[in-house]
């Protein structure tokens, strides 16, 4: 049976997100959608401004926040859904606005259970035009929610000044260089392909990389930055396993995401890597074509990245 994919729609609060959500159930009228919706506070309103779906198709989480507690209210959803057999196609969850969807990504990616039924396809995080560019310098949350997304819309342009919408649009590409960006009023998607774009299959960790090609390093005035570390010389399987584990975990809270095809000693094969927090992802890519081929390239976005002490590191665990 084919894993069901599912979508993760983010965005700080009023950006648009359950707009987008409406427009994608128009959009895909041949889509039998399962909705999870969540909203930080006691009453779900949003769950009521969602059309076109069935009620039986409708979840709503209340009790916080999903990145918070999603290991109880999100899990059990998704295990009644299995257990019941409930006929859907494609999994869409909006979360609050608030929320770093790290936590949730991590679980479709890692969690043993989840993965074997479903399979994330992309995150999509909405980005209020008139206000974005204030609320990167305060607010955290937004900066992390637009580092992990893979496709951007910036909604509400009809608020905001083309000068805005331009330097929004370099400060999202400084956050998050890969991300495809489009520009919406009214989240409207109608001439766009959103769904089933497989954006976190490890094969198209090729593309990200390639996208990243020729571009320079970035480093700016929000905390999030990225880099990319390239070597030609073959990575020790165990030391860089070992090595890997404990960054993350001693790095939780500052590194975000970590995405990579690796050049292993002893190995014919690319190995994919990737990680979302602590939660690590590797599989086995296609073969090298020649020894000149054979470069490591790995990308790291998080916060206040100390890319000297990882790099030094990243050396040591050559061979
Ligand atoms: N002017 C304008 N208003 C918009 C646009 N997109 C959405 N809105 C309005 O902005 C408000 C918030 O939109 P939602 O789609 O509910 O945003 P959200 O991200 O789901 O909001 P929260 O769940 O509260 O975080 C609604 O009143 C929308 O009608 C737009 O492009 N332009």
């Amino acid at each position: 049976m084919s894993k069901i994919p599912v979508t993760v729609i983010t965005g700080f609060l009023g950006a648009g997100k359950t707009s987008l959500l409406n427009n994608l159930i128009k959009k895909y009228k041949n889509k039998k959608f399962v909705v999870i919706e969540n909203e930080f506070g006691e009453e779900n309103i949003d769950s009521e401004l969602v059309t076109n779906i069935k009620d039986q198709n409708l979840f709503e989480l209340s009790n916080g926040c999903i990145c918070c507690n999603l290991n109880t209210e999100l899990f059990l959803v998704l295990e009644n859904l299995i257990k019941t057999n409930h006929k859907f196609n494609h999994l869409l969850i909006e979360t609050t606005g608030i929320a770093d969807p790290g936590n949730i990504l991590a679980s479709f990616i890692s969690d043993p259970g989840i993965k074997a039924k479903f399979e994330l396809d992309s995150v999509i995080c909405l980005v209020d035009a008139a206000n974005a560019n204030q609320d990167l310098k305060n607010e955290e949350v937004l900066n992390k929610q637009i580092a992990i997304a893979d496709t951007l819309i910036v909604n509400k342009i009809d608020l905001a000044t083309d000068e805005a919408i331009d330097k929004l649009n370099s400060n999202l590409k400084e956050i998050n260089p890969t991300a495809n960006i489009y520009k919406t009023s009214q989240s409207d998607i109608k001439d766009k392909q959103l769904l089933d774009v497989y954006a976190y299959n490890p094969q198209n960790i090729y593309q990200f990389l390639f996208s990243l090609e020729g571009q320079t390093d970035t480093k700016h005035e929000h905390s999030i930055e990225n880099f990319c570390f390239k070597s030609k010389r073959p990575f020790n399987q165990l030391k860089f396993g070992g090595w890997l584990d404990a960054f993350l975990q001693f790095n939780s809270d500052t590194i975000y995401r970590v995405k990579g095809i690796l050049n292993i000693s002893g190995v014919e094969n690319r190995i994919l890597l990737q990680s979302v927090h602590t939660q690590i992802q590797a599989t086995v890519g296609r073969p090298w074509t020649t020894d000149e081929d054979k470069e490591s390239k790995i990308v790291f976005i998080g916060k206040t990245l100390n890319r000297e002490v990882i790099e030094k590191n990243l050396i040591e665990l050559c061979d």
